[in-house]
């Protein structure tokens, strides 16, 4: 669906080839007192893709273009999807990885269930030729996944909001 609004469904294939999956399920509990109530660290995925299902307890937030975090209302009959920072990277910016954070408000457990598509070890992600205008310049060299993943969880990289663009940004304008 993605890939069709951006007129890219002819990628579509090529997407299934790189692409792994994961789905992890995880559980949150309620804070104690004296203790954090952050239940995971604001950060962007690094993959393509997440999607997202939780139960009735709500926790996870989104941050806008403005640093304002927003509560994401999970429904039973929907998920949620997160486009990862290899996505944004492939379509020059055309996609948002958006910063989110697990926040534990209540008194009981949190669980949520996602299901990550994630670049293969050593595949290369490059944008197509498609994406690149004039409004989208080529705006990371192709990197290598697993390379990237690894500079990804160096210490000095691990908060680092722009490490990808520190990588392979061609500029660090307009950041
Ligand atoms: O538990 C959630 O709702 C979010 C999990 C998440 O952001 C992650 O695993 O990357
Ligand atoms: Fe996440």
């Amino acid at each position: 669906m993605i890939l069709e609004s951006l007129n890219l469904e002819k990628y579509m294939d090529e997407h299934m080839e790189l692409a792994s999956y994961l789905v992890r399920v995880m559980k949150y509990r309620p804070h104690m007192k004296d203790e954090s109530n952050m239940g995971l660290l604001s950060h962007a995925d690094k993959n393509i893709l997440t999607i997202l299902q939780s139960n009735e307890v709500e926790g996870l937030e989104v941050q806008n273009k403005d640093g304002e975090w927003f509560e994401v209302k999970f429904s039973a009959n929907s998920c949620v999807v997160m486009v990862g920072e290899a996505f944004k990277a492939w379509t020059i910016r055309r996609l948002h990885a958006a910063t989110h954070r697990v926040v534990m408000k209540g008194d009981k457990d949190r669980f949520s269930i996602g299901l990550f598509s994630v670049p293969k070890w050593n595949s290369i992600i490059k944008a197509p030729e498609e994406v690149v205008d004039e409004e989208h310049p080529l705006f990371f060299k192709p990197f290598d996944f697993g390379e990237v993943f690894k500079f990804f969880t160096r210490e000095e990289n691990i908060n680092d909001k722009f490490a990808l663009e520190k990588y392979c940004g061609v500029s660090t304008e307009n950041l």
